[in-house]
């Protein structure tokens, strides 16, 4: 089902043309980043879906409607928006900061209250230590999470993230990968992100919508992305020296094991993507490693050199 389409629109600012009859369609329930290098016009093309920026020419449909149909309040308040520095409120506290867009709908302090400790919990943001505390007394990651889930507050069916993860360092960022990965997963929500990180691109999203010059370049998975770049642009920003290892973190050990085998002194989880498996057998220094199920119940076994043989065909 369709979430957002967005049919043909450009923005002028003057006689600059920032974002140039750009259409795409995003599926309800999915990942959309939005890449491209710096001054293409992704923040712009988003900001267009919640009316922070007024669209020139053409259409944004939310569900079916209109954006230029729905009050503004009230489509703000409907669509979550999470910016890089987090914008949090200094001088509301984190449960505060959090119940915004709740307290702005009207909701009973039960379910408000409920809501919050729901999404610290989420975060692993204990309630008892940090609903009460300031942003500044958060570390940057921490200020992040609560910006996230101020964004989620209101469960919004779409959740529009403005490079949410810029300013993290690389251990905090995968853990905050994992946390949106896992919350999307949980609400169904939608959600469009923008970034100039192309691993975070590749790891989050089930679409990839390249941008240059105001113009959409193309809008696929991540394989066809990698595999049909529609243009030498494309190609290029998605890198072509690690290609193999992009595509094999796309590509799950559970479908490319051999069969079990007894006696492999090591074993890692099915849910691994080839690239995860490889790294660790790196780590781990071995040639064999046993697959296991959930359960720990082995599934089946991968070689080394299989791995090799697969990152060769990708
Ligand atoms: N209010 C404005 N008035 C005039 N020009 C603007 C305005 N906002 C953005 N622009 C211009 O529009 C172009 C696209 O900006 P936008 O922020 O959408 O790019 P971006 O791809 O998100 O860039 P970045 O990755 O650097 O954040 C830029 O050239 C920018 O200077």
């Amino acid at each position: 089902m369709t979430m957002i389409e967005i049919r043909n629109v450009t923005k002028r600012y003057g006689a600059a043309t920032v974002v140039d009859k750009v259409s795409m369609c995003v599926e309800k329930g999915s990942i959309t980043v939005i890449v491209g290098t710096s001054g293409s016009g992704k923040s712009t093309l988003m900001r267009m879906i919640n009316r922070l920026v007024p669209i020139t020419e053409g259409e944004i449909f939310v569900g079916g409607q209109n954006v230029i149909d729905v009050p503004v309040t009230e489509l703000r308040r409907k669509i979550g928006y999470a910016i890089q520095g987090h914008g949090l409120f200094p001088h509301r506290t984190v449960a505060q900061n959090i119940a915004t867009v709740p307290q702005l709908l009207d909701w009973d302090s039960v379910r408000i209250a409920k809501r919050v400790e729901e999404l610290l919990g989420l975060f692993n943001l204990d309630p008892a230590t940090f609903a009460d505390k300031y942003p500044h007394q958060l570390s940057g990651g921490q200020q992040q999470r609560v910006g996230v889930a101020r964004a989620l507050a209101a469960e919004p069916e779409l959740l529009l993230m403005d490079e949410p993860f810029g300013a993290l360092d690389p251990v905090i960022r995968g853990k905050a990968h994992d946390d949106l990965l896992a919350i999307q997963k949980q609400f169904g929500t939608t959600v469009i992100l923008v970034t100039h990180d192309m691993d975070e691109a590749f790891h989050l999203g089930n679409h990839i919508a390249v941008m240059s010059q105001g113009k959409l370049l193309q809008c696929s998975t991540p394989e066809k992305i990698l595999t049909e770049p529609a243009d030498p642009f494309v190609q290029q920003l998605t890198g072509t020296s690690d290609r193999a290892l992009k595509l094999m973190s796309l590509l799950p050990l559970k479908e490319s094991m051999e069969p079990a085998k007894s006696g492999l002194a090591y074993a890692l989880p099915q849910s691994l993507s080839l690239r995860d498996a490889l790294a660790e057998m790196i780590w781990q220094g071995v040639d064999e490693a046993a697959v296991q199920d959930g359960e720990k119940a082995p599934v089946g076994s991968i070689s080394m050199s299989r791995l090799l043989e697969l990152g060769r065909k990708a």
